[in-house]
């Protein structure tokens, strides 16, 4: 097998739901780390040799180069069939049908919608350095909502443990990373949720100790950012 070379940053939601899964799966990886606050997958040098999307997560596979957090997990589940416990992307076709739907779906439905929550209320402040457009906000807030309640209600409810149904799976860990981001921008998915907040500590501890190391840098920027609001 070639060496596996991931490229990520941790402040990426798809990054950390790659990292999480290579640790939780025992791949082995030579660690990459891009600095996407510096802007150096901005330049034509990386767009040409590392990832013509100029965006993280991708991995290098020896000579295959792939990007998109969900080809990427596919791909390591089959090259790596023999270490992955059968429980993050499982091998039976209904069971692998059903995470499928979920990592098809998150993309406009739980990515999006969180993401540009993210981005409106925290990045844009942070570079222009004025407060968000409330209208705006006020909109981008409904959709998070929707999203929130889509997954409490189409994937959650009334007694489906995990997305996928009983068992943890990497649709678990790719949700989790999307809703973890919006804590930096002040907002609390689990707050009057008690099935996602459920939800979400089971995530947590089942894929502990990696999914701490994967949130470090995030929880130090948003422990940073409400001590400097005392
Ligand atoms: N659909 C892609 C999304 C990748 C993505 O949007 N990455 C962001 C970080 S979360 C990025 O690299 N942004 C840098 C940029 O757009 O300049 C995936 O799932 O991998």
């Amino acid at each position: 097998m070639p060496v596996l070379k991931y490229y990520y940053d941790l402040l990426s939601q798809p990054s950390r739901a790659i990292y999480i899964f290579l640790k939780l799966a025992n791949i082995p990886f030579q660690s990459c780390p891009v600095a996407l606050r510096t802007g150096e997958h901005q330049t034509e040098d990386f767009k040409s040799s590392m990832n013509r999307f100029q965006k993280v997560p991708f991995i290098h596979h020896g000579d295959f180069k792939l990007a998109e957090s969900v080809a990427i997990v596919r791909y390591l589940a089959r090259e790596y069939r023999d270490l992955v416990p059968d429980k993050w992307y499982p091998a039976e076709s209904k069971a692998q049908a059903r995470v499928d739907e979920y990592l098809a779906w998150q993309h406009a439905n739980t990515r999006i919608p969180c993401a540009t929550y993210f981005f409106y209320k925290y990045i844009i402040p942070a570079m222009t350095k004025s407060p968000p457009d409330e209208t705006e906000l006020g909109k981008l807030e409904s959709n998070l909502v929707t999203c929130l309640d889509q997954l409490e209600d189409l994937w959650l409810s009334p007694a489906s443990k995990y997305i996928a149904g009983d068992s943890i799976s990497v649709a678990d860990i790719f949700a989790a990373c999307e809703l973890e981001q919006t804590r930096l921008a002040s907002y609390d998915v689990t707050k009057n949720r008690p099935i996602l907040k459920a939800w979400l500590e089971r995530v947590r501890e089942e894929c502990n100790p990696a999914y701490s190391e994967a949130h470090a840098v995030l929880n130090k920027l948003v422990a940073k950012k409400s001590q400097s609001k005392l």
